[in-house]
């Protein structure tokens, strides 16, 4: 492991928001951290970044890497009325690095930004302005990155391209990557190991495809006017127009899709749920 907390805990006056967690990653590995809001993925960020301390727990370094760490915390943070190049010089001189222009070229490259472009960054879409702010994390050419919820606010196609980026950061330059998220879909694909957050506490810990092999116990069908549908009032479930959540154990699922067609209610999809998610009720 590049780093590893030991049982960390972290209150903030009574209120207890991470319980003893243990948590790390090694070189050329993606692990995702997975949660609700306020679950406490920052909180643990923050605590393996050293920007706050544990009030009880260790976090440990391999001893030549410690704070080789490029993070992204909330949201990346850049000078919004400078360019791309202009904000990459700047934070390059602020983190005491020597960068010059083929250096500025090669890393906008790198995360797949156009070095010509020369408006600024206010300009920029979100999965640009996420793009840009791995590229000044990248700067120091650190081990480890640390990104809090990087595909936040990114379209489809923008989070298959900065997932894609990231497994390229991984496997090519053996950085260990850690990330969050409130979404299982959207990092179980690429993510070598998945952690699951619920008020504080690591609930469920594994490889990506073990938790996609976990049994589903809820489909979500979706169609486009289920609230007409008299099977699914029998069930007396909660139907909103274009989707309800079905427990299997509330009826076989090939029954009540057949049941539906009888009936003539169109059915656009149905989505097994892991079991994890719903393990993920938002934090009160
Ligand atoms: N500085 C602070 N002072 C008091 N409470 C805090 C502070 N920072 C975080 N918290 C509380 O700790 C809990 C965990 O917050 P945290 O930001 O770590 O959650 P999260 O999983 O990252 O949530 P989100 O997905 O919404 O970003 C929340 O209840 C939050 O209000």
């Amino acid at each position: 492991m590049i780093f590893q907390t030991d049982a960390i805990s972290k209150s903030f006056g009574q209120r207890l928001v991470l319980d003893q967690v243990n948590f790390g990653c090694q070189a050329g590995e993606i692990k995702a951290v997975i949660g609700p809001n306020g679950a406490g993925k920052t909180t643990l960020f923050k605590l393996i970044l050293g920007l706050l301390r544990p009030d009880s727990g260790k976090v440990h370094w391999k001893a030549e890497t410690e704070r080789s760490v490029g993070a992204i915390i909330e949201k990346p943070s850049f000078y919004s009325y400078l360019n791309a190049s202009e904000n990459i010089r700047l934070f390059g001189k602020l983190q005491g690095h020597r960068i010059n222009s083929e250096k500025v070229t090669e890393i906008l490259v790198r995360v797949g930004l156009d070095p010509d472009r020369k408006d600024p960054v206010r300009n920029y879409s979100m999965g640009m302005k996420q793009r840009l702010g791995i590229a000044i994390a990248l700067l120091g050419d650190p081990e480890v990155l640390i990104l809090d919820e990087p595909f936040s606010g990114l379209d489809p196609m923008g989070i298959r391209s900065l997932s894609d980026l990231l497994t390229d950061l991984a496997k090519e330059e053996d950085k260990a990557i850690v990330i969050s998220s409130h979404f299982m879909d959207q990092l179980i694909k690429f993510c070598d190991q998945v952690s699951v957050m619920s008020k504080g506490s690591i609930i469920v810990e594994g490889s990506s495809y073990d938790l996609l092999s976990a049994d589903p116990k809820t489909y979500r069908l979706e169609g486009p006017d289920l609230l007409s549908s008299d099977v699914l009032k029998e069930l007396d479930l909660q139907v909103d127009k274009h989707r309800v959540n079905v427990r299997s154990d509330q009826m076989l699922m090939q029954d009540l899709l057949g049941k539906l067609l009888e009936e003539g209610t169109v059915i656009t999809a149905c989505i097994p749920l892991l079991a994890i998610e719903e393990l993920m009720k938002p934090e009160q």
